[in-house]
């Protein structure tokens, strides 16, 4: 289902009120993936999420693009609750989600075709995005034919070229190498800059959150809820891989490890407890 409500133009982008998600699970029971969860992202703000490893951070994603529904509680998308997937959300997972049929370009250009752009308008913007990435003379390439971090960069390409007004990232270079990924953070503000969008971004890596936010939300061990929110007053335009090295990032480094680290703890106690 394709959402079409209107949205209040002085909202926040993104607002979850007491969200709670329960999946059952295939031995008929009952999982708590997300409880009582409030966040609000306002428009134009950049987030990162931590929190430990399978604590609910994907499923907090998949309840604000619309893929699942709350079981209790209120998801707001520019303060109209979600009902479906709305044509103003875009996505970056871990995975690629690239055609492998398709050329570079013919993949920049499917979401606008299917939006409805005409084919000589929709490849002039798969063109310009392409050109954005560095990859304008891969046009004709097909996804094998890349590395990596270049189909990591028509991922974005393929995404920003529907100006998603939210962008929801889901790890997503978490599979590239360290240069790479820091290239592709880097990259990632430069176009992101350029929009205006809100950005969820769903990262295991502190310093890469820290980085990239203008705001850190550090999630408990499952379920999740919010546990603390970090602002994060680092002045932009930033580069990852010198900003890492200012005193200020390191402060901040250590005052939300110290409340992260806790709850990896606590799920690593769990898990060996559950293993004994
Ligand atoms: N569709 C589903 N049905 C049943 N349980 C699910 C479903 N989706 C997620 N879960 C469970 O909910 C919990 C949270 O999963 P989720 O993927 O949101 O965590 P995560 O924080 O993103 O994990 P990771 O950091 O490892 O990527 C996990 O215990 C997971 O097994």
């Amino acid at each position: 289902m394709i959402t079409s409500g209107k949205r209040h133009s002085d909202a926040p982008a993104i607002e979850l009120r007491g969200a709670s998600k329960v999946f059952r699970t295939p031995s008929g029971g009952l999982h708590t993936a997300v409880r009582d969860l409030d966040l609000t992202v306002e428009q134009g703000e950049f987030v990162a999420v931590v929190g430990p490893t399978g604590c609910g951070k994907s499923t907090t994603l998949t309840l604000v693009s619309g893929l699942e529904e709350p079981t209790e509680g209120e998801v707001l998308v520019g303060g109209v609750p979600v009902e479906g997937i709305g044509p103003e959300v875009g996505f970056v997972f871990q995975q690629d989600a690239v055609f492998p049929w398709r050329t570079v370009l013919s993949n920049v250009m499917a979401g606008p075709r299917f939006r409805g752009v005409p084919t000589a308008q929709a490849k002039e913007r798969a063109r310009e995005w392409l050109a954005r990435v560095g990859l304008a003379s891969f046009e004709d390439r097909y996804p094998h034919q890349l590395s990596g971090g270049m189909r990591k960069r028509v991922a974005l390409a393929q995404t920003f070229v529907n100006d998603p007004s939210i962008l929801l990232m889901d790890e997503p270079f978490s599979a590239l190498d360290v240069q790479t990924r820091a290239l592709m953070s880097d990259e990632l503000l430069e176009l992101w800059g350029g929009t205006g969008s809100s950005v969820v971004f769903v990262t295991h890596d502190l310093e890469e959150a820290i980085a990239l936010a203008d705001k850190v939300v550090v999630m408990t061990a499952g379920p999740a809820t919010v546990k603390q929110t970090f602002p994060i007053d680092l002045p932009r335009p930033r580069k990852v891989e010198s900003v890492r090295l200012e005193p200020r990032f390191v402060e901040i480094y250590r005052e939300i490890w110290s409340s992260l680290g806790e709850e990896v703890r606590i799920t690593r106690e769990r898990g060996a407890a559950s293993a004994a």
